[in-house]
């Protein structure tokens, strides 16, 4: 049976020795508490780092440690001190993280800690690819293994890869800085569905593909040259009716409830002041230090609440070997001791804070006790948390206040929402919250609890695995058409049978690659030569038929005596012959286009003009991607209106707008060149739009070829041109 194998940095469970024993205890962290009810309801194994390092395992216990990990259906992935030291606590959590989390002075760039990142990836992958199984699906989550869908992509084509990030993807001008921005996008582009919390972190994902690699990307589709990537956001969920269901017991035991304890204990003799509470690891986006300083500006400003709240703050503690994570804890300790010290009374402590993590039944305690939820970080991929306190709010009553920069904001519009660095609006919600009516709590909450009900993790994951399913019906749609081993066969036998034969060449981005420049494309030796060994077999025409001008036509096919056609048809050299005009045209309409143009290279930086005789082309190549796009639509709707009372058409290349006699182009071209002649092969092969006239109005035996996997008339594709220069020598070959 087909498996689930999903793989994150660290297990559900972490081990540790304790009596030359091996004890488990559950994961902190969003990811794992909620990837772990996906997890027991599926089949599948979920592979990761234990919490043990191999130093720190004694021989005697790795096989216990292996046991551990497979009665909670899981394998573990060995990892030494120094890969924990490179990869965690070094490129994870001191560059990815603070990196995407917009902390850019606390983020370092250093090659070593890169390169244990690619070998603990590469680790990663050698486990994985030992427990794949046919028709299994790949499941690889967040930062710390960026690199390992292109790692496993590579060894098995045949299987789905689906990668979430449970951090926020930054904007581009912020990603760029990363010297191995190349390496992560590519790594992520293994996967053939990318995952995001928010639509936001999508389209900052897609912007830096597009900008640093320069695939195309069209809605939320990357097309590369031999698959298509998918990318979306999905919201993860909480596994809601187990947090629902704990919170309804517990408040049927009231006297279960710790923090009613200490009250009853008279540690803190105000029983009746409103609880504020705040849950989160000790990490500085999580804005703790902000949120201290931002409740005594509000204890300042409404000096009314004295004795009336106390802020609850549980602080998990979280990869304290990273300096910045030291700081933190000490400015938090300081925070604490100082604002305790500056308002507290005999009877009133304003801030209860504790530095550990703690069990399910006590998060309960917290979130059920609490009036209030107070969760303010500077960034946030999502926050569970926030989730999970409205979901244990059984009565519907209860207030949480949000940061927006929570990727959790975007969905929870009913709770307070606030800037983190505001005070100002921080003390006015809180003012807010504890005035807040319970009739409106309970309206607010009944919408909040409705949505996170529907969708929980549950179908968060099954709304991901679909569509990580569908992503291969996609490929299919255009895969059908890819040209097979068979269909190669038959095509260079027909040739061979063939008494009369004609190759229709497309020039740019099919005989040669694009280039910065377009006049740095000229032919290269061997392919002068293909196809002059090509056209001198007998009974064979081969025919270059492109957009270019004659004169860089004709310069570099000089001495090979083929047919050129130059600009779509307006002009062709036959075999042997000089350039002529095939058709009487028009070219007066330039001197109004031309300014036109003018005016957007000036706007756009990188574009350019490209003058023909009877053509003007504006190329975007060089343009900022987005840019290029939007400019390119714009001029496309001024020159059609511009054109409609004129022959004149505009035709949308690849980074191209050609503007010409709307009556020229290829499929007329070849239509006049075949004309009365009984050619027995025909042949077209080209990768633009312009090329599609050639696949349409070529009879339907013809042989026709797109370069590149895109939407097009053409009966098969081939991905580049290495695949095309194949073909011609094998055309040579025949
Ligand atoms: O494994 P650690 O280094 O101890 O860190 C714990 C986890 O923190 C991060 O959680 C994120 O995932 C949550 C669920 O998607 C999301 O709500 C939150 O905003 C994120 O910060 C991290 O992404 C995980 O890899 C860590 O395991
Ligand atoms: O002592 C604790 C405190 C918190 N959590 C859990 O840790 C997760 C924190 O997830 P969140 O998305 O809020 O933030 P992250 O830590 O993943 O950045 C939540 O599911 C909490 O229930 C926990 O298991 N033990
Ligand atoms: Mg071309």
């Amino acid at each position: 049976m087909s498996k689930t194998i999903i793989i994150s940095n660290r297990l559900p469970l972490q081990l540790q020795i304790d009596n030359n024993t091996i004890k488990a205890t559950p994961s902190v962290g969003g990811l794992a508490t909620g990837m772990k009810s996906v997890h027991r309801d599926s089949n599948g194994v979920w592979i990761g780092w234990t919490g043990l390092t191999e130093e720190e395992t004694p021989e005697e216990l790795v096989d216990d440690v292996a046991k551990a990990a497979q009665d909670a259906q899981c394998v573990p992935v060995s990892l030494t001190e120094e890969d924990i030291d490179g990869f965690y606590y070094g490129f994870s959590n001191r560059t990815i993280w603070p990196l995407f989390h917009y902390f850019m002075e606390y983020t370092e760039f250093e090659k070593e800690s890169y390169q244990t990142y690619v070998e603990v990836n590469k680790k990663y992958a050698e486990v994985v690819l030992e427990n794949i199984e046919e028709g299994d699906t790949v499941w690889v989550h967040d930062y710390q293994l960026m690199l390992l869908p292109e790692l496993i992509k590579k060894e098995r084509p045949d299987v789905q890869i689906g990668f979430f990030l449970h951090i926020p993807f930054p904007s581009y001008e912020v990603f760029r800085t990363l010297p191995w921005r190349e390496e992560i996008l590519k790594g992520l582009l293994g996967s053939d569905l990318i995952g995001f919390h928010t639509y936001d972190y999508q389209r900052h994902f897609l912007s830096s593909v597009s900008r640093i690699l320069r695939h195309e990307v069209s809605f939320n589709e990357i097309t590369l040259k031999d698959r298509i990537v998918t990318v979306n956001s999905y919201p993860m969920g909480i596994d809601y009716d187990k947090f629902a269901d704990a919170a309804a017991k517990h408040d049927a035991a009231k006297n279960q409830s710790e923090l009613q304890r200490r009250l009853d204990l008279h540690i803190d003799s105000t029983p009746d002041a409103k609880m504020i509470l705040s849950i989160d690891r000790l990490d500085y986006s999580k804005g703790i230090a902000n949120r201290i300083r931002a409740y005594e500006y509000f204890l300042e400003k409404y000096p009314e609440f004295k004795e009336k709240v106390r802020l609850v703050m549980l602080a998990v503690p979280s990869r304290s070997n990273v300096p910045q994570y030291q700081l933190l804890k000490k400015e938090v300790d300081e925070l604490v001791g100082r604002i305790n010290g500056k308002f507290a009374s005999v009877s009133w402590t304003p801030i209860w804070y504790f530095y550990r993590s703690m069990p399910f039944e006590n998060l309960i305690d917290l979130y059920t006790t609490c009036e209030v939820a107070l969760l303010t970080p500077i960034r946030d991929g999502m926050n569970l948390v926030a989730k999970e306190y409205v979901a244990t709010r059984t009565d519907k009553t209860g207030v949480l206040i949000l940061s927006e920069m929570a990727g959790a904001a975007q969905e929870m519009s009913e709770a307070l929402i606030i800037n983190p660095n505001n005070f100002e609006e921080i003390a006015d919600a809180l003012k807010q919250a504890m005035e807040m009516p319970e009739a409106e709590q309970i309206k607010r909450n009944k919408f909040l609890q409705k949505r996170l009900k529907r969708y929980n993790v549950e179908k968060w994951a099954d709304d991901f695995m679909h569509s990580l399913h569908d992503t291969t019906h996609k490929s299919d749609i255009v895969k059908a058409i890819r040209m097979r081993q068979d269909q190669e066969d038959e095509m260079f036998d027909a040739y061979k049978k063939s008494e009369k034969r004609i190759l229709f060449l497309d020039y740019d981005g099919t005989l040669r690659g694009f280039v910065n420049n377009p006049e740095d494309a000229s032919p290269d030796d061997e392919l002068i030569e293909l196809i002059r060994s090509i056209h001198s077999q007998e009974n064979t025409e081969v025919v270059i038929i492109s957009g270019r001008d004659r004169h860089t036509l004709g310069t570099w096919w000089q001495d090979v005596p083929i047919t050129l056609i130059a600009e779509h048809g307006v002009w062709k050299r036959p075999v042997g012959g000089e350039w002529a005009v095939t058709e009487n045209l028009k070219n007066d309409w330039m001197e109004t286009v031309r300014p036109i143009l003018e005016k957007y290279v000036d706007r756009t930086a990188g574009t350019f003009i490209e003058e023909k005789n009877y053509s003007l082309a504006w190329h975007y190549r060089n343009a900022d991607p987005d840019l290029g796009e939007k400019r390119a639509s714009e001029l496309s709707t001024v020159l059609k209106e511009l054109s409609a009372n004129n022959e004149l058409g505009v035709l949308d290349g690849n980074k191209v707008l050609e503007i010409k006699d709307s009556t020229i182009h290829k499929g007329k071209a070849v239509t006049k060149h075949i004309f009365g002649k009984d050619y027995t092969f025909k042949f077209a092969i080209g990768d633009d739009w312009t090329d599609e006239y050639m696949f349409q109005d070529l009879p339907d035996e013809a042989f026709t070829i797109k370069v590149g996997l895109q939407k097009t008339a053409a009966k098969y594709y081939v991905d580049d041109t290495d695949r095309v220069r194949d073909l011609l020598k094998k055309f040579a070959a025949s």
